[in-house]
Order: C-alpha cells, then structure tokens, then sequence
C-alpha cells in the first residue's frame, strides 16, 4: 500500500488549441507529508498541471491520484466534493467570490464538503470560529471579516485565499504562485504560517514560484523541466 497522497501516471494533456502536448509526465508522485517547490519556465505548463492535480481538468490519458481516487473515475459534481474535502488550492489570481463576505469565503470549502466541515470542527467549537481563527493567522483585520471580498487589498485577498485553503486542514495544499502579491515581511509570515500549519496538520504541499529564495524552505525541489517529456522530446501522444 502506498502513502502518496498524489500519483500522476502516464499523464498526457493537450490544449485542444494546440497541436502537440503540453504535458508528458510519466510518473511523479507526491507521499504524505512531503512538501514540494516546483519550478519551471513562463509558459511549461506549471498552472495546467496543478489543475489537473486538482482534477480542474482531466488528461486525455493517463491517470492523477489524490489519495487513491483517480479524478477521472469520477462526475465533475464528484469531482467538486472530493476537492473540497481533499484539497486546498490557492490560485495565482486567488479566486475569492467578490460579493460574499471574507468570512463566507474562508468557510466556502466546509460548505461543499461535510467532511471537511467535520475536520474542522475538530478544532475549533464551531465553523464561524474556525473562519476567524485562519484568518486572524493570516493577519486580515477583524473589521474586513464580514466585509465583501473586493473591498480587501490584493496581497489582503491572497491571504484570505490562504485562510480558505488552510480550514480543516485538507490532505493536499497546492498553491500556484501564491506570494506574488505580498511584500518581503509579509511573504516570509506567509510562508512561516503556511508550512507551519501544513507541518502541524501533516498536510502535503505542492507550491509553485518563481522565487527561488523560497525553495529552500521545501523538502524537495522539482523542475517541470525534468519531469516533463513534452519540454524535452518530440511529441508522442
Ligand atoms: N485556457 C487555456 N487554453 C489554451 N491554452 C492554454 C490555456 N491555459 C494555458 N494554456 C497554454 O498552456 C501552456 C502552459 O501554460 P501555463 O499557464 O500552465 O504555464 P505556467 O508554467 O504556469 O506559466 P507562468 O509561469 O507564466 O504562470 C502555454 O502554452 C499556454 O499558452
């Protein structure tokens, strides 16, 4: 029995706008607890390939895992729950929903799935003080927490993205790009915060920049470039 949290086999994904693959990965895998710096090029296809870890999209073969459960197995409303319960995913443009308060935001990930909602239960006496611890963590003002999404800063925005990813302290953290936003004190707090409450929860974290001043914080570093044989071979799916 294996203690990835992700597999990815024989993976092939082509834009149906392209002609050739973007992605030819033949196997990479991701075991529990691991915490993963991945880097690459502009444009090799590092945000494509944290969407289909997260089973946003499917390849066209091959299989992604997240612990055990091949995405492809799946209906997209399937799909949706187990993210929610399995995954939290900071986006490189942090994806809130403008119009709902910074708290509902936070809470988004326990509204689809129950078991996450559980899992957060287990650490805090209810929800609404689940949200708000996260999101004092994350140093957002508790006058913003009730307040619309849009209203907050950017660099504010990518940390209640964060808040969102950390409640309930799902399996996986994928972050794309996540302190692009942030100024030098406040990235390094970030990081701090969210390795530390990764290494806590025993969660995997897979983290993609281009910063390299921050791939030593991480037990390994992956180049897409390596793993990758759509970027070194001809194409052949
Ligand atoms: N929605 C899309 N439709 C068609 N092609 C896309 C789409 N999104 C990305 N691509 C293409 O896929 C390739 C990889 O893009 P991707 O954004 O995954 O790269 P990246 O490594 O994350 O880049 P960056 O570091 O600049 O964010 C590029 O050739 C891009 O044009």
């Amino acid at each position: 029995m294996t203690s990835a949290i992700l597999q990815i086999q024989q993976l092939s994904f082509r834009w149906p706008t392209q002609s050739t693959p973007c992605l030819l990965i033949d196997d990479f895998s991701v075991v529990k607890g691991d915490t993963v710096f991945l880097h690459g090029p502009s444009g090799s296809g590092k945000s494509t390939l944290l969407s289909l870890m997260a089973g946003v999209f499917l390849p066209q073969q091959g299989q992604v895992r997240v612990d055990g459960h091949a995405w492809s197995d799946w209906r997209a409303s399937a799909r949706d729950g187990y993210r929610a319960q399995k995954l939290g995913y900071i986006f490189q443009q942090f994806n809130l929903l403008p119009y709902l308060s910074v708290q509902d935001n936070v809470l988004l990930p326990c509204r689809l799935s129950a078991p996450r909602a559980q899992a957060a239960l287990q650490q805090h006496a209810s929800l609404d003080a689940s949200a708000q611890h996260w999101l004092a963590a994350m140093d957002i003002p508790q006058n913003a927490w009730q307040q619309p999404a849009r209203a907050l800063s950017v660099g504010q925005q990518q940390r209640v993205a964060a808040a969102r990813a950390l409640i309930g302290s799902p399996a996986l953290i994928i972050a794309d790009e996540p302190t692009s936003a942030l100024d030098e004190n406040r990235r390094d707090a970030f990081m701090d915060l969210l390795l530390s409450a990764c290494q806590q929860a025993h969660s995997s974290v897979i983290f993609v920049s281009h910063d390299q001043r921050l791939a030593s914080r991480f037990m390994r570093q992956v180049s897409l470039t390596d793993i990758n044989r759509a970027m070194t071979a001809p194409a052949t799916a």
